[in-house]
């Protein structure tokens, strides 16, 4: 099966420790929120995580091989990446960046299989993009350009994912449906890391919730064993009511 594990996973930068002991996992049928206030290490611990970032110290293994040791081939084939700064080196059209996620494959864009073509125009269907699969992406709306980047994403058919913000340019209909879009990859047997700043989508889609803090994970379980009052207040500071999923932030502390 597959899986992303990280043991007492330590990273270090100009002598700040970013992320401090972290032991995480992430397999197929989870849908996992990595959720925490600004700076708190999130992006450095899933990049460690994923072998891109060098760790100071613990292990990180991707289906028991260490992730630090993978090409990027073998690592696209395990996991895809959604990172939070998503460069595109020129203009080019959302079929073929979407292309680009064939990568694991070995594929080029423009010198697709039958079986890549098929995968880039299932991840351009999921997504929304249908329509818009000849535009170039420099004339898309931010928002457009966030899901052409999910469709990349999907488009690896990797078991795993690990998406940082995937939805931090979206309108609430698109946060819901690219939501969706992840939760129906883990109904369909693949697992998902998501880092989220929406305590509300998180509490509604995720089937476990990390929580950090201050480069450490502070709590790691059930939405409805680690949501409470006392946790939104410890980790961002704020006043809310908690009722099942459903919160209600009321302000600062
Ligand atoms: N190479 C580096 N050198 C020094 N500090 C760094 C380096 N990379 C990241 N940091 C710092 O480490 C902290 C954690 O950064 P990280 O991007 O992991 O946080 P984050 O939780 O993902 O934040 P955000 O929610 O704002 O994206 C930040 O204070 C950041 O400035």
């Amino acid at each position: 099966m597959a899986e992303l594990l990280t043991q007492d996973l330590c990273v270090t930068a100009d002598a700040a420790l970013l992320v401090r002991d972290a032991n995480l996992r992430l397999v197929p049928g989870e849908l996992v929120a990595l959720l925490g206030p600004n700076g708190a290490g999130k992006t450095s611990l899933l990049r460690a995580a994923l072998g891109l970032e060098k760790r100071s110290a613990g292990l990180a293994t991707l289906d028991g091989m260490d992730s630090e040791k993978l090409s990027p081939m073998q690592r696209a084939r395990r996991v895809a990446y959604l990172p939070q700064q998503r460069p595109l080196a020129w203009p080019n059209t959302v079929r073929d960046v979407v292309a680009l996620g064939r990568f694991a494959y070995g594929a080029a864009p423009g010198k697709l299989s039958l079986k890549d073509a098929e995968a880039v125009d299932t991840a351009i269907e999921r997504c929304g993009l249908t329509d818009l699969g000849n535009r170039n992406t420099d004339t898309l709306s931010g928002g457009e350009l966030a899901r052409v980047h999910c469709a990349r994403a999907f488009a690896a058919e990797a078991p795993l994912l690990v998406a940082d913000e995937p939805v931090a340019a979206l309108d609430p209909r698109h946060q819901f449906s690219t939501m969706d879009i992840v939760r129906q990859f883990v109904e369909g047997g693949g697992g998902a890391l998501v880092v989220l700043h929406d305590i509300t989508l998180a509490a509604r889609y995720a089937t476990r919730i990390v929580w950090m803090k201050q480069s450490r994970i502070v709590a790691d379980g059930p939405p409805e064993q680690t949501l409470t009052p006392e946790r939104l207040a410890d980790i961002y500071g704020v006043r809310a009511r908690v009722d099942g999923r459903t919160i209600e932030i009321e302000g600062t502390l």
